[in-house]
């Protein structure tokens, strides 16, 4: 088996060099043959991950070292190809796709993981997650995209000065607590028309419409508690209209996935979503900025092989 890893030294704010550099001497010392890349730019990991799938036709594993936009990299590079197996050394400051799919959270640990699944062949078969608009290309997401108030918060948060603040200080998860706070007194919901399996529902003045692949996305957020990544579905979670200051209670009991009670909280799940809001709002994937507007969703089911992973209960 191929063992590649694509290091983002971006990640956590730089912080996942100095992981690596703590596996690095593990890694050697386990004499198995790997080739690591750094990526220089955002795009890159994408770019490496479909030249190395392009390039192999043996069993390959292809391990991100950061983040879940560095995860997001990869699987867009390589994720379909059915002889490539996805793996992730946390090393970012999400961590949602480790979450998802059951793998180990701390470093060290994730590696011994990786290595253990590399020697016995075991990869496991997740669902993937496809999107589209007529406006750009089309992409996977291995976690969620989501449409509204999430996608303008990650948006805002990404873009901070102070995200790498946080990050030193090893609470990066933060900065999108205290953009929610900062933003929730800005954003103006939109109304939403979502076709789910060819079911028509409108919800006016929405918050956000999630499209999950598994339940966690913003770091832990239970945003879909009943996702599972190998169900064959997509996991819809609307937040309707909804008076600001419960906007706030909504993202406490998120952590615990309790918010699907609320009566202004949908849950759908389907294959096929179609999300149109009334006014232009950002989109993510996986927590990374993808357009604004219109946006598609399907599942493509087990297609996505994930190495260091287990099943869920
Ligand atoms: N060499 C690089 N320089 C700058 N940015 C990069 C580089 N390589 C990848 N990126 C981009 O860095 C961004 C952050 O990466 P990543 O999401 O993995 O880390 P993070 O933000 O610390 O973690 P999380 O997504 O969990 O919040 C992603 O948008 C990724 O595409």
């Amino acid at each position: 088996m191929n063992l590649y890893f694509i290091i983002n030294p971006a990640a956590k704010n730089g912080r996942s060099v100095s992981i690596w550099k703590q596996l690095q001497p593990l890694l050697d010392r386990e004499g198995i043959a790997y080739q690591a890349y750094w990526t220089s730019r955002k795009g890159e990991g994408k770019e490496i991950a479909r030249r190395i799938g392009e390039e192999s036709v043996e069993p390959t594993v292809i391990a991100a070292v950061g983040g879940d936009g560095t995860v997001h990299e990869v699987v867009n590079g390589a994720g379909s190809f059915p002889h490539v197996a996805i793996g992730c050394i946390p090393a970012g400051t999400g961590n949602d796709f480790v979450r998802g799919f059951r793998l180990a959270r701390k470093p060290k640990q994730a590696l011994q993981r990786l290595l253990s699944d590399v020697r016995s062949g075991k990869d496991l078969a997740f669902d993937l997650g496809r999107f589209a608009s007529s406006a750009v290309p089309d992409g996977v997401f291995a976690n969620s995209i989501g449409c509204g108030f999430d996608a303008h918060i990650a948006r805002m948060a990404n873009r901070s000065a102070w995200k790498g603040r946080f990050n030193r200080v090893g609470i990066g998860s933060l900065i999108y607590v205290l953009y929610l706070v900062i933003e929730l007194f800005r954003y103006r919901p939109v109304d939403l028309d979502i076709c789910i399996d060819g079911r028509n529902y409108s919800f006016q003045q929405a918050w956000m419409a999630t499209v999950s692949n598994h339940p966690y996305y913003g770091g832990g957020m239970r945003i879909a508690p009943s996702a599972r990544g190998d169900d064959g579905l997509l996991h819809v979670t609307v937040v309707g209209p909804m008076q600001r200051w419960k906007i706030l209670a909504l993202f406490l009991t998120v952590f615990w996935g309790g918010h699907v009670r609320m009566k202004e909280v949908s849950v759908f799940a389907g294959r096929n979503v179609h999300i149109r809001p009334a006014a232009p709002v950002p989109v993510h994937a996986d927590g990374e900025e993808a357009r604004v507007g219109e946006v598609s969703a399907w599942i493509e089911a087990k297609r996505m092989r994930v190495i260091g992973a287990e099943l869920g209960e």
